[in-house]
């Protein structure tokens, strides 16, 4: 019997999910919880049941798998928020792991992460929890991707690369080998980083240079009495 799982979120993320969930066929979706879509319809053939207030009761009806299908843009916040919650109701976040993706045997990874079609990660790589690594993106060996990170579609991370948590790598971006970006940071879509950079900070174009604090995660840390 196929495990049963409950989706929160049922924007374009969560269509990608879904479709990568029915690609691996080991996980029946019995519904999606959603702040905003009306109770009744249906995204991708999956029934929209209510927002994560009936969360418990679910819990309580032997559902006890969870995914967090909100996607991020440069705020982790809305999933972060997603994951306390699926914790606090007990359940397990289980990595979605598109059938297409090609990961090496020797790939660490925490839990809740999303990994999309065609994605490769080479040897040696550790993930956090709660990360996107999106369509077609190549992270090679010996990588460091922090908790709650989006690498977006199509990015290349070059061998030895470290992604601290909460950041962003904008579609497309190609990052060479052994290079550090910090924690709370966006990279702008197309970029080329050839030098570390900062925590909390803006970088784009080719190569990549900073261009300002990254304002929107840092609140976020700092509400949570971070630096
Ligand atoms: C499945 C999916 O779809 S996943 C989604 C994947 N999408 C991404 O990864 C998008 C990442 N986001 C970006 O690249 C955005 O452009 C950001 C976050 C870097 C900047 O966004 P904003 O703050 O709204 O910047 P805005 O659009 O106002 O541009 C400000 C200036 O920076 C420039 N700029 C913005 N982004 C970039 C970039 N990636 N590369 C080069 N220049 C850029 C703009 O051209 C503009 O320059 P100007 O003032 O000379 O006209």
């Amino acid at each position: 019997m196929k495990k049963k799982l409950i989706l929160i979120g049922g924007g374009g993320h969560g269509e990608s999910v879904i479709d990568s969930i029915r690609s691996a066929n080991e996980y029946d979706i019995i519904g999606i919880l959603d702040q905003t879509l009306e109770a009744g319809t249906a995204i991708s053939g999956v029934p929209v049941l209510g927002t994560d207030e009936l969360l418990s009761d679910l819990c309580h009806q032997g559902i006890s798998y969870g995914v967090i299908a909100v996607g991020s843009l440069g705020d982790p916040r809305p999933r972060i928020r997603i994951y306390e919650t699926l914790k606090q109701n007990g359940l397990v976040l289980p990595n979605i792991i598109d059938k297409s993706a090609v990961l090496s045997q020797n790939v660490s990874m925490g839990e809740g992460s999303f990994i999309g079609k065609g994605v490769i990660i080479g040897a040696g790589a550790v993930l956090g929890k709660g990360c996107i690594i999106n369509t077609g993106a190549i992270i090679e060996h010996g990588a460091s991707i922090g908790d709650f990170v989006h690498i977006a579609p199509g990015c290349v991370l070059c061998g030895n690369v470290s992604v601290g948590e909460h950041t962003h790598i904008g579609a497309g971006t190609t990052v060479i080998q052994n290079i550090t970006i910090g924690d709370n940071t966006m990279i702008g879509a197309g970029s080329l980083v050839l030098r570390n950079i900062s925590s909390h900070t803006l970088a784009f174009g080719k190569p990549a240079k900073e261009v300002g604090v990254y304002e929107q995660s840092y609140d976020y840390r700092r509400s949570r009495g971070k630096p």
